[in-house]
């Protein structure tokens, strides 16, 4: 049974696998469901709530599975204040090694009213009812007044001290709606914690609907809640949970404020995050605290400069404390010259003299200007690139033939210095085919190392830029072709690339890999 031995410390309750399956559009499978409780074993979660038992007979076997399987956390299970949902819950964990049944009924007097259609003297008996039952299949029984934030408070007093007296161990204050404040849910907590027996935990789940679950939750703990409600990437019924990550972050980056800790591996956030986005077909918005794809990224120079010089300028945690690669200097049209050189560093560029690289900054700017982001392989085409190289084969025509269940066949046609000359071949794909005709004709077979396409413009009619890097020999080169048909903007990146080699351009081959601005 979870205890108070660590008046600092906040224990934490993942719902994942109940109100953040409650999600419209996410429904889990048993085994996926257990993966996911398997990773928040190992993020170090305190408590799991695996499902709701009395919802199907799936998901009792869904909790089931887990109790029998995870071990660490308190495996817990939902169950309405009525019986047959509490027998469910009850056989739902009974294989767990730390079990609890998790009961709940609303106190507000609209759920009361309308929804139960009780009295309020009803819903308090059917609290005791229900607490004590569980407490006939386990010792840990937590009990949650639905709808708290809502509700009189000195109604919640009176219904929690009676669930406390038929055995609850944690009391629940959910601010299910997402409609409270920080400052009301703390003055609530308080106001309840100094009610309520000291060794019983008070506990909060608060909701997203006005964005401030995370604030709440930590509002809640300021005023005395010990064991906090969550999901992984904040998914939940409507607007979401207090998101877990969050939560754990802000306690641990401010704890110089909050003088609270978790048990959470933090290293193991990240993981989670992509595991249970993949599972749940919920992806994470990049502008996600913690788990965002641009979490840790830095686009402008000012800030890029910033970070090269000292990572706390513009970083408060390290990406690495939650799982995540070193941050990244993303290279775009804000970026500044510090972060230019570094990714040519990074590349393998460290020779450039200075003048070179102000001269490239120039033209990286205008780059930057028509295609947004900036890649590895944009950067190397750019020191590598030569305008004058010579036009020793131009496309004439091409025609490609493909659809399915056939082999894509391409026929070429190139201006040569001995005239027109024509091929046709096949390959897995038309970009493989037209390139394979290409090689016939210029006698020329390079290996493609990287193959990129970007729509330059938007519309039905955009425009493709294709970018292709290639080895031959030991030199590497890199053409890039822009068409309205991609297979055409494949076919003049390669011919440039033949052209080059014709020339004998293209750069030795370099080390540094596609990592620019890892820092
Ligand atoms: C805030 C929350 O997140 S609460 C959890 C919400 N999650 C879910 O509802 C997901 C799983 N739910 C289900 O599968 C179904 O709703 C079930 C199995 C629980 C119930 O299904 P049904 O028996 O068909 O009832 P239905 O869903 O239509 O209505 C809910 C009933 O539970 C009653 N009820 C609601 N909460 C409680 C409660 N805490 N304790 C007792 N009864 C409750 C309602 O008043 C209603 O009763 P009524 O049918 O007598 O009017
Ligand atoms: C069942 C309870 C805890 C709930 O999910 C809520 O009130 O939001
Ligand atoms: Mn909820």
């Amino acid at each position: 049974m979870t205890q108070i031995t660590d008046p600092n410390r906040i224990r934490i309750f993942d719902t994942t696998l109940r109100d953040g399956e409650q999600s419209p559009g996410v429904a889990l499978n048993h085994s996926q469901k257990l993966e996911i409780a398997h990773q928040l074993a190992r993020l170090g979660v305190d408590v799991i709530e695996a499902g709701f038992p009395i919802a199907s007979p799936g998901d009792l076997e869904g909790v089931s599975r887990i109790a029998r399987e995870v071990r660490g956390p308190v495996i817990t299970g939902l169950a309405r204040a009525a019986r047959p949902d509490i027998e469910a819950a009850a056989k739902a964990v009974e294989a767990a090694e730390k079990p609890r049944i998790h009961t709940f009924i609303a106190t507000s007097p609209i759920h009361m009213q309308k929804k139960l259609q009780l009295e309020p003297d009803a819903v308090v008996e059917r609290a005791v009812q229900a607490v004590t039952y569980a407490r006939t299949f386990v010792d840990d029984v937590e009990f949650s007044a639905e709808d708290a934030t809502r509700s009189d408070i000195p109604f919640l007093i009176r219904i929690f001290r009676a669930a406390v007296e038929a055995g609850a161990t944690t009391l629940n204050i959910p601010d299910t709606v997402g409609y409270t404040t920080p400052e009301e849910i703390r003055a609530m907590f308080s106001e309840i914690r100094a009610a309520i027996p000291a060794h019983i935990i008070l506990s909060a789940h608060c909701h997203d609907d006005l964005g401030m679950a995370v604030a709440n939750s930590i509002a809640a703990a300021e005023g005395g809640a010990r064991q906090i409600e969550c999901t992984i990437n904040g998914i939940g019924e409507r607007a979401g949970n207090a998101s877990l990550e969050e939560l754990v972050m802000a306690f641990h980056t401010r704890r110089d404020h909050y003088g609270l800790e978790t048990g959470i591996r933090t290293r193991e956030l990240y993981r989670a995050s992509r595991l249970v986005s993949r599972l749940s077909g919920m992806p994470v918005q990049p502008n996600k605290a913690i788990v965002g794809d641009n979490a840790f990224a830095h686009e402008s120079g000012i800030h890029q400069d910033g970070v090269i010089k000292a990572r706390e300028t513009y970083e408060i945690m390290n990406a690495e404390l939650v799982g995540r690669e070193a941050a990244v200097l993303v290279m775009g049209k804000h970026s500044g010259r510090a972060a230019f050189r570094k990714a040519l560093n990074d590349l393998g560029y460290a020779d450039l003299p200075d003048d070179k690289v102000q001269h490239l900054f120039t033209r990286f700017k205008d780059l930057a200007d028509r295609k947004g982001q900036i890649f590895a392989d944009d950067l190397r085409a750019l020191v590598d690139a030569r305008t004058d190289v010579p036009q020793t084969f131009t496309l004439e025509a091409f025609q490609i033939t493909s659809g399915m269940n056939m082999t894509p066949v391409a026929f070429v046609r190139l201006t040569t210095p001995d005239g027109s000359v024509e091929a046709t071949a096949h390959g897995d794909g038309p970009v493989e085919a037209a390139v394979q005709a290409i090689n016939r004709i210029t006698g020329i077979a390079p290996t493609m190392e990287s193959y990129r396409i970007q729509a330059v413009t938007g519309g039905g009619d955009a425009l493709g830029e294709v970018s292709i890097s290639a080895r031959h020999g030991e030199t590497l080169l890199h053409g890039s072709g822009v068409a309205t048909d991609v297979v055409e903007s494949s076919a003049r990146a390669w011919i440039r690339i033949q052209n080059m080699i014709v020339a004998g351009m293209g750069a030795e081959r370099r080390q540094g890999e596609f990592a620019p601005g890892r820092i």
